[in-house]
Parts: C-alpha cells; structure tokens; sequence
C-alpha cells in the first residue's frame, strides 16, 4: 500500500504535479482543498470569509484525518496544512510525504498564473506579495522541513517542465 503526500507552499505546483502523477501512476488522486470544498460544499475562500484562518484549519485538520485514511492515493495539501496542529507529524506516519520547495520567486511567478483565489494573498502589490512569501516561507519552512523527502522544483520552472517534477518524483518514490 503506498500513500503519497505533498507538501509545500502556496504555487509549489502541490495540485498540478499531484494531479499529472495520478494520471501516470493510476493511483487515485486527491487534493485536500478540493475535498473541503465538496464535503463543505463551499470554496476554500468562502470559508476563510466566514469562519476566517482559524475555522478553516480546523476543518482542514478534521479533513486531512479522513483523506490521509485513504489507501494507495496521491494527496496535495494546502500550503498550510503541515505547520498547524501536529499536522506534520501524522502525514509523516501516515505517508511517503515530499516536499516541493521552490524559490520565493519561482512561487510568485506560480501564483501569479494561477486563478485559484487564494485568500491569504489577495489583495496584495506585487511587492507587498513577494515580502510575503520570502517571510511565509521562511517561518513555514520548521514544518516542510520534516518531510521524508524534498524535490527542488524551482528548475523545472515552466509549463512543459511539469514533466520533469512528475518524472523525477517517479524516480524518487520508485512509482
Ligand atoms: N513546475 C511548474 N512549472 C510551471 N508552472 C507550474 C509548475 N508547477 C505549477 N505551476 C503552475 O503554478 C500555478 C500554481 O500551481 P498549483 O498546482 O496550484 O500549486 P499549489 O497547489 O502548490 O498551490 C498553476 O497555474 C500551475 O500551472
Ligand atoms: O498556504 C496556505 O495557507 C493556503 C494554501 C492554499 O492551498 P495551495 O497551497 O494549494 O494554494 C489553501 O489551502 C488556502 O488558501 C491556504
Ligand atoms: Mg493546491
């Protein structure tokens, strides 16, 4: 039984990479905002605008417990979800986890193409966002830290290179 998990933060490209491996590997894919918005049937944004950052990690970490249950699956979290509660600690014994690491630059290129909403960074200049995530990343990066494995991916930084992080998480996990 394998269960693979990815980590990383916000534009790392967790949900592509996530998804194109699924589609190699025939293993089932889940992402863990996705399955909110259908269990909540409400969008990561609209529960953030209601319940605000801490409703959300609440209903993330009750959340993660029933997909990481889930057995020969490909899971992407959401940027946040290792550095809250003891949410590293479970995914490390419940997992293969990798950590996606990337520049500030390369995840602000990321976010910038992006359409998903992301409330955590809307709303802010381009400069106010790249200081954001050079500071983010920096208090975040204890957490992604802890992952078994870390997959550089600020070199296969464009579209076609998609390819070379599924190609090499391939070789990494021996999937
Ligand atoms: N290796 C990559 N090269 C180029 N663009 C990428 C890469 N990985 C992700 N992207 C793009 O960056 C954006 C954010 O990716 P996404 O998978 O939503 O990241 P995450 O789930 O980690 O926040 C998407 O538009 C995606 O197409
Ligand atoms: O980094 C974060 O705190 C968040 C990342 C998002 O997921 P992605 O990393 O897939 O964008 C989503 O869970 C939410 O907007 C909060
Ligand atoms: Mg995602």
């Amino acid at each position: 039984m394998r269960r693979i998990i990815l980590i990383g933060y916000m534009g790392s490209g967790k949900t592509t990479v996530g998804k194109a491996l699924s589609k190699e590997t025939g293993m089932m894919f889940y992402d863990l905002d996705w399955y909110i918005e259908s269990r909540m049937r409400k969008t990561v944004a609209q529960i953030f605008a209601e319940k605000g950052e801490e409703g959300f990690r609440k209903i993330e970490h009750n959340m993660l417990h029933e997909v990481a249950e889930f057995e020969n699956v490909i899971i992407s979290c959401g940027g946040g979800t290792p550095c809250f509660f003891d949410n590293i600690d479970y995914i490390n014994q419940q997992g293969e986890v990798v950590y996606l690491k990337a520049t500030p630059e390369v995840l602000y290129r990321h976010l910038l193409m992006g359409k998903v909403e992301r409330p955590l960074i809307k709303n802010k200049t381009p400069e106010e966002l790249i200081a954001y995530i050079t500071e983010q990343v920096a208090k975040r990066e204890e957490f992604y830290n802890k992952a078994r494995y870390t997959l550089d991916v600020s070199l296969m930084d464009n579209y076609e290179k998609i390819q070379l992080s599924v190609d090499q998480l391939r070789q990494l996990l021996n999937i």
